[in-house]
């Protein structure tokens, strides 16, 4: 896993386990709760969305990675507040390297 990936999850871990509301981000949100939290993810979502077509139409290159990014981290507390991980999800993608996506969708039947 990429090194950034696995020092922010462990971050993320750390901040869930001391819960310090006054100086954590992560913290607030794992204490506000899973509603709190599914709506940030959809937020992040949306401007990703929004960012993505300002990024393809050239009026802005800028904010694309920032909110792919933000996703990504919103993502990662969603998971780690469920007592998931993101080495979770990497092994799902690792276990799909061996067969195409058309051929997995082929297998559906
Ligand atoms: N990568 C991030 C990160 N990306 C985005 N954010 C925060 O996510 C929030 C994004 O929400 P918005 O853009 O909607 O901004 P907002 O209007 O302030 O948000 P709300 O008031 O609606 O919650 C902002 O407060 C950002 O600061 C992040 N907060 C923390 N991290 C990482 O998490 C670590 C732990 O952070 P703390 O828990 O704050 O110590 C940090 O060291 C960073 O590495």
């Amino acid at each position: 896993m990429n090194d950034i990936i696995a020092q922010l999850e462990a971050t993320i871990q750390a901040r869930i386990n001391t819960a310090d509301e006054n100086s954590s981000y992560v913290s607030q949100l794992h204490n506000k709760g899973l509603n709190k939290i599914l709506e940030k993810v959809g937020e992040e979502c949306t401007e990703l969305l929004l960012a993505a077509k300002d990024y393809e139409n050239g009026s802005d290159r800028e904010s694309l990675p920032k909110e792919a990014a933000d996703v990504l981290f919103h993502m990662m507390v969603l998971l780690n507040h469920l007592g998931l991980s993101i080495n979770d999800v990497t092994q799902v993608l690792a276990s799909r390297t061996q067969q195409s996506g058309l051929e997995e969708k082929a297998s559906r039947g």
